[in-house]
């Protein structure tokens, strides 16, 4: 239950909203009891004699404080007894007024004095709804805005284990779960809790020795869903992982429809989602069964109850212990509380609910972040010396295979460094350790002589652009995807950019120009546009360290010369690591390092490689053969 309570504390930010509900809906249950007594002097009028005037009797220890208070004073009644007081004078004022009205006459004036009371539950009802609910919706809205700024900050392997619809799930389905659980559910629960309790009073009051009684059915009733929590629980947290499953199916599927339909791999997918929609459909039903059985249980067990009260009362009546008024109160009290007792038995099923949901959500807040700052980190200005790799092993957190295997490298400013190697030999890997993606495990990466985890991370990322493979645009128009990053630059600024990045032709040729609107992942653009839009950011953020995964494998020639022409000039005078996969368009740079199996086994110009009769040509052989094949 730890986790619905650690929910529940996010209302208590909220807590004079909430504290006003309650009350609010402290007199809704109070007004409800008035109402409901109120009846007595009804039923008892209803179908008496017309010259029968209507009496409300005192009861034994009613007449006991009245004497104690005439023999020994007002101030011997104790707090409970001034109480009970305030309810004698209340039976003794109504006695008086009803004296000299005839049975029909009483009926009409309850009638007359109950509505008002009816208008007045109303509307702290509403109040209490309002405030109880608002509290509720504002603490969810604070969970999911705090569950998305610690996704914003976890460690990236987090991002490759899980499946992206797990983590959307999270955000999306399991806070709609507790926001459902900790407003609507849970301002339900605090009237019925309220109604319960005071009804029970009244119930007391009206005749204990029943109300007894009904206390021994209690386990009857409450029975059938102690039976059914766990079923419900249980199946819920699987309702929940099937859910997940579905997200992450349906998101694979987004993400994979080009390779999907390229593959022609629609009937097998269809197949899986149709293997985990019958497990969606079988969990949904089986949830909703268990959920649904246990009110109704609850239901039947209570109306046998009931009936029983009925052969009951009628014993009391008879025997002058109630009258008929006062049965008939206390059984539609009894029956009233009915409702709130079998909600307040769900809201078991739903606080396991919201508990598992919770569980799930703070499993992520309670993370730690990606890497953890001190606070006392330097700022990074103009870099003046260079980069260093010192010794540098890394191993991806959770597992035992060194990736980097004591790296030591030396990089000028200004200069172009090209990393050539098999796939997966580490080049990506080496690149992420320079904003910090990851750390080393061993080592030092070093930036004008100090080990970059001195410096803050803000300041760090700023000075580097990277421009990757994967191409991020977000819906916007082109200026915004532009300026992306770079918070307020003009217009001016922006096209200086895109004409750099041969992006500006294509850009005015469209019909709105800067301000056309684009795709998610910018699916109406070609791979080349594409890639020059993500140059001309890179260039308007003008860092002063670029990293390239190189991406132009994929583009056609002319596509190709464009991008190419806008790399060159988005490398002139920056520090530039590019993740060459092609051998032909390394060529030119002076610096190229081989990589191989996490270590630098060669560097070198183009030349002084190949005569190195190495790696590198054999890296270079074989792309020349695969040229050669594909002509
Ligand atoms: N998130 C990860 N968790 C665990 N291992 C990883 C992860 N990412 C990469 N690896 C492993 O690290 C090694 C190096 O991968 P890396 O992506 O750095 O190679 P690469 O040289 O850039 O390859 P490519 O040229 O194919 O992009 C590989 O063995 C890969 O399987």
């Amino acid at each position: 239950m730890k986790y619905f309570f650690r929910l529940l504390s996010y209302s208590v930010h909220y807590k004079q909203r909430f504290v006003l509900g309650l009350v609010f809906a402290l007199l809704t249950a109070v007004l409800n009891g008035i109402s409901l007594t109120a009846l007595i002097p009804l039923f008892d009028s209803l179908g008496s004699d017309k010259n029968n005037r209507f009496h409300l009797d005192l009861t034994l220890p009613e007449k006991t404080i009245l004497v104690q208070e005439v023999l020994l004073g007002e101030d011997s009644l104790d707090g409970l007894e001034r109480i009970k007081r305030l309810l004698i004078s209340a039976k003794l004022q109504i006695n008086a007024y009803t004296e000299n009205m005839e049975p029909k006459e009483v009926v009409w004036a309850v009638c007359i004095a109950v509505f008002p009371l009816y208008l007045l539950k109303l509307g702290t009802y509403l109040l209490s709804v309002y405030c109880i609910a608002t509290a509720g919706y504002k603490a969810v809205r604070d969970i999911r805005q705090e569950l998305f700024q610690k996704v914003q900050k976890l460690p990236l392997t987090y991002f490759y284990k899980e499946k992206t619809g797990l983590i959307m799930s999270r955000v999306i389905n399991d806070a709609e779960i507790v926001a459902a659980v900790i407003s609507s559910n849970l301002r339900d629960a605090v009237i019925n809790f309220f109604y319960v309790l005071t009804h029970l009073i009244i119930l007391i009051y009206l005749n204990s020795d029943l109300l007894i009684l009904a206390c021994l059915t209690v386990p009857v009733v409450i029975l059938p869903v102690t039976l059914f929590t766990r079923k419900i629980s249980s199946s819920t947290a699987r309702f929940q992982e099937k859910i997940a499953d579905l997200n992450g199916h349906i998101q694979e599927f987004i993400s994979g429809i080009k390779v999907i339909r390229t593959f022609r791999q629609e009937k097998q997918d269809l197949k899986k989602f149709d293997n985990i929609n019958y497990k969606v459909y079988r969990r949904t039903f089986k949830g909703q069964f268990y959920l649904q059985m246990a009110p109704s249980l609850v239901e039947l067990t209570s109306s046998i109850v009931v009936l029983g009260y009925f052969a009951l009362g009628a014993k009391f009546i008879y025997s002058g212990k109630f009258t008929q008024g006062e049965f008939m109160a206390f059984l539609l009290t009894l029956l009233f509380l009915m409702r709130p007792l079998t909600q307040l038995s769900q809201m078991v099923g739903k606080i396991t609910q919201a508990n598992s949901a919770g569980k799930r959500i703070f499993e992520i807040i309670d993370r730690d972040p990606e890497v953890i700052e001190h606070g006392d980190e330097t700022v990074l200005e103009k870099i003046t010396d260079g980069i260093k790799f010192e010794n540098i092993h890394f191993s991806y957190p959770g597992t035992n295979q060194e990736v980097l295997k004591g790296i030591n490298l030396d990089i000028k400013l200004g200069e172009t460094y090209a990393f050539v190697g098999t796939s997966g030999s580490g080049k990506s890997t080496m690149m992420d350790l320079i904003p910090r993606f990851f750390d080393p495990t061993a080592g030092q990466i070093k930036i004008d002589g100090i080990d970059i985890k001195q410096y803050s991370l803000k300041s760090l990322r700023k000075k580097i652009g990277i421009v990757t493979q994967e191409i991020f645009l977000f819906h916007g128009t082109i200026a915004e995807n532009i300026a992306y990053g770079t918070g307020a630059a003009t217009r001016k600024e922006v096209v200086r950019a895109a004409r750099l990045a041969n992006a500006h032709d294509f850009i005015t040729k469209m019909e709105n120009g800067y301000d056309t609107m684009i795709g998610v992942r910018g699916l109406d653009l070609s791979g080349g546009q594409r890639q020059r839009l993500v140059i001309a950011r890179a260039l308007l953020r003008n860092a002063e360290i670029m990293i390239l995964d190189e991406a132009t494998s994929a583009l056609d020639a002319e596509s190709e010369r464009l991008v190419s022409r806008a790399l060159e000039r988005l490398f002139q005078n920056r520090t530039t690591f590019i993740i060459a996969h092609r051998l032909s368009t390394v060529r030119r740079i002076k610096n190229i390092v081989v990589i191989e199996e996490g270590e630098i086994k060669e560097q070198g110009d183009h030349d002084s490689l190949l005569e190195q009769n190495g790696i590198y040509k054999k890296l270079y052989d074989s792309q020349f053969a695969d040229a050669e094949i594909q002509i």
